[in-house]
């Protein structure tokens, strides 16, 4: 096991296998709010945005986020959400071609296809958001494709594009690609310089640990950094904020494409989450993983063969999660958290699980396969206490 399982406060008694939606609490966590709150915020006040480096934390967690996904210093810029960074690097992205069409797929996030849609009509110049299924992406880039806009790792099956070859196609059609590796930060070894990507922006909240709503991440490769466009141009993405210029004069690089005024509470949270990263090796997580997604599936599939196994049965074809396709999937999913074992729901019929060897071990697996055995062999769904949907699955 990869030994960083003491640097999170693991919810008692719980095997917890949804890191995919929100990575647990880090140990370092809470210390480190209370010092901000009351060392920095409570001693220097408004001081702080000089005294506690707290105006440079989007590029100092920027630095520190690179290496978990194959990017170099001063490339990635962390603040705002997630839906708001992919309308930034779409934007940026449109920007450096003619072409109208902008190609996704049907496993995309549908925020994603919302944000990209609210883009184009803003734009009003005849852009069509093409959604392919994700099977047909490849064949789908012809010549009127201007971005390739793709999330590596769906959300609902694990199913993980090929960033590498589908990058590689995109720039021999003259299209630019814009990945987002909600799924894939400190999930996969993403290699984003490797794979010569164009943008790619993702969340801090699910693998990386960095709390519920915690900043999102933007990163555009260098060759770009001469002429980023950005679409949401406040203040902080000015190359002199304190100068309260009249005109929008874009900081230099990846620096300007901040918008206001960052989340510094949230941000010391993520801040100490990056603490457990220190010294891991992606490679190691992804091996580890693999082990752990096998181990789960050999599990399940021998002892609940009314399950149906939703994720690609290739390992180099899935994201770091597990899913499986039942009509009671939700019923499922509270049976299970009431015995313990905490995955989630996804409409219509799926049961995920996510694999996050940086916490979790052999012993949780096990765990979950004996759960789920209990719950479909006993049929314990059917117990009318777990029919009732939340509003948040
Ligand atoms: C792939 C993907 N894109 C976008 C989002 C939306 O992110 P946010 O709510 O942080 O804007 C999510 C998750 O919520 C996601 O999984
Ligand atoms: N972002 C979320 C939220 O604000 C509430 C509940 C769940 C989420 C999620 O992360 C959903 C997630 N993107 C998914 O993979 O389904």
């Amino acid at each position: 096991m990869i030994p960083k399982r003491d640097a999170f406060l693991l919810p008692e008694g719980q095997a917890y296998l949804d890191g995919n939606s929100l990575g647990p609490l880090p140990a370092a966590a809470p210390a480190r709010m209370e010092e901000v709150m009351r060392s920095e915020w409570g001693e220097m006040a408004v001081t702080g945005w000089n005294r506690a480096g707290w105006m440079a934390l989007p590029e100092t967690l920027g630095n520190r986020i690179a290496p978990l996904i194959g990017a170099g210093p001063g490339e990635v810029i962390v603040g705002e959400t997630l839906s708001i960074r992919l309308w930034q690097a779409l934007a940026a992205a449109l920007q450096l071609t003619d072409r109208k069409v902008v190609l996704t797929d049907s496993g995309n996030f549908p925020s994603d296809l919302y944000m990209a849609e609210g883009l184009l009509q803003q734009l009003g110049q005849g852009h069509e958001l093409r959604v392919v299924a994700p099977e047909e992406v490849a064949g789908a880039l012809t010549e009127e494709v201007g971005v390739l806009m793709l999330t590596e790792v769906d959300y609902r099956i694990g199913r993980r594009h090929d960033m590498a070859a589908l990058t590689a196609a995109a720039h021999d059609t003259g299209a630019l690609a814009l990945w987002d590796l909600a799924h894939s930060a400190g999930a996969v070894d993403v290699d984003l310089r490797g794979c010569g990507a164009d943008f790619a922006v993702g969340c801090t909240y699910k693998y990386l640990n960095g709390g519920p709503g915690a900043p999102a991440f933007l990163w555009a490769a260098p060759r770009h950094h001469g002429a980023l466009h950005n679409a949401l141009p406040g203040w902080l993405g000015h190359a002199a904020p304190f100068d309260f210029e009249l005109e929008h004069r874009p900081a230099p690089g990846i620096r300007g494409m901040r918008v206001g005024t960052p989340s510094i509470l949230a941000m010391a949270a993520l801040d100490a989450a990056m603490d457990a990263w220190e010294g891991v090796d992606m490679a190691e997580i992804r091996a580890a993983s693999l082990r752990l997604s096998e181990r789960f599936i050999a599990g399940v599939e021998a002892a609940c063969p009314d399950l149906t196994l939703a994720s690609p049965r290739d390992p180099g074809q899935r994201g770091s999660q597990v899913s499986f396709r039942h009509p009671e999937s939700y019923a499922i999913c509270q049976a299970l958290i009431a015995r313990g074992v905490v995955g989630d729901f996804r409409a219509p019929d799926l049961v995920r699980f996510g694999i996050t060897p940086l916490y979790i071990d052999e012993a949780e697996i096990d765990r979950a396969i004996a759960a789920l055995a209990e719950v479909m062999q006993g049929r314990l769904w059917d117990d009318s206490a777990y029919a009732t949907r939340a509003a948040v699955t």
